[in-house]
């Protein structure tokens, strides 16, 4: 039987300054393949080109991934301001109903980073536009210059509940992250349940109660390094279970 297939959420970029595309990081696509064992086929994320019903149809899981334009704040029922930095509707447009098609069908997905913020703010929930401006937040971005090991250098602790889903998967309570994000929940959105948080008290990793499919999700970069970290591999194992689990369930 062939893999099954992870719709990975493809980000736009402008190639040399010039050539419009869509594209996914290869440490993505790495992990879906090498860890998770599935096929990785990456998603452009424009409603002029795709549909949701069809990525339903032709994927068996999603991966939305880390990118750094934020959720436009009136999906949230805010205005946008200038700390809201940069948008990208087009993506809004397919992950946001994407994820709640998802959380109703059972159908399994693993949020990253702005993914991670997708699934809040599908769920109707809400983000700060920046989180270090809060009172005792630590600074959450990565360095804006440096090497890519800098970049995504392991920088705090992520606490998860006793006896949660993420403490059964992970075998512990705490673990140590990499973290690249400007952004961060404000209030939960309907079932999610945060299940993991930094130091600082930022949530880091929830999950939806009571779906019927995978919906862990995450606000650091577990597919840096995937193959060798051991939090991302028992991470990305489980998703692949997930997909093959649906797949199974719907020849
Ligand atoms: N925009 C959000 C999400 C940050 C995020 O996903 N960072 C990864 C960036 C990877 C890339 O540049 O493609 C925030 O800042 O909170």
């Amino acid at each position: 039987m062939s893999r099954p297939v992870i719709g990975i959420i493809g980000n736009s970029y402008l190639l040399n300054d010039q050539y419009p595309t869509h594209a996914g990081g290869t440490m993505n696509s790495e992990a879906i393949s090498q860890v998770s064992n599935c096929l990785p086929l990456i998603v452009p994320s424009h409603p002029d080109l795709v549909c949701v019903n069809e990525l339903l149809e032709v994927c068996d899981g999603f991966l939305f991934t880390g990118g750094r334009p934020n959720v436009h704040p009136e999906e949230y029922g805010e205005d946008a301001t200038d700390a809201h930095g940069e948008f990208d509707r087009c993506r809004d447009a397919i992950t946001l109903p994407l994820i709640r098609a998802c959380v109703e069908r059972g159908q399994p997905f693993f949020g990253i980073c702005r993914g991670f913020q997708e699934v809040n703010v599908a769920m109707g929930g809400t983000l700060y536009p920046e989180i270090r401006e809060l009172p005792g937040r630590m600074n959450h971005r990565m360095p804006p210059d440096g090497t890519l090991e800098e970049k995504f250098e392991i920088r705090h602790n992520v606490h998860f509940d006793e006896g949660g889903v993420f403490h059964h998967l992970l075998g512990s309570t705490c673990v140590r992250t990499n973290t690249l994000h400007g952004q961060g929940i404000k209030t939960a959105g309907s079932r999610v349940v945060i299940e993991g948080q930094a130091d600082d008290g930022t949530p880091e990793a929830i999950h939806i109660q009571d779906a019927p499919g995978f919906t862990l999700s995450v606000q650091w970069h577990p597919e840096y390094k995937a193959v060798e970290d051991p939090v991302s591999r028992v991470l990305f194992t489980a998703f692949g279970d997930a997909a093959r689990d649906w797949k199974t369930s719907r020849v």
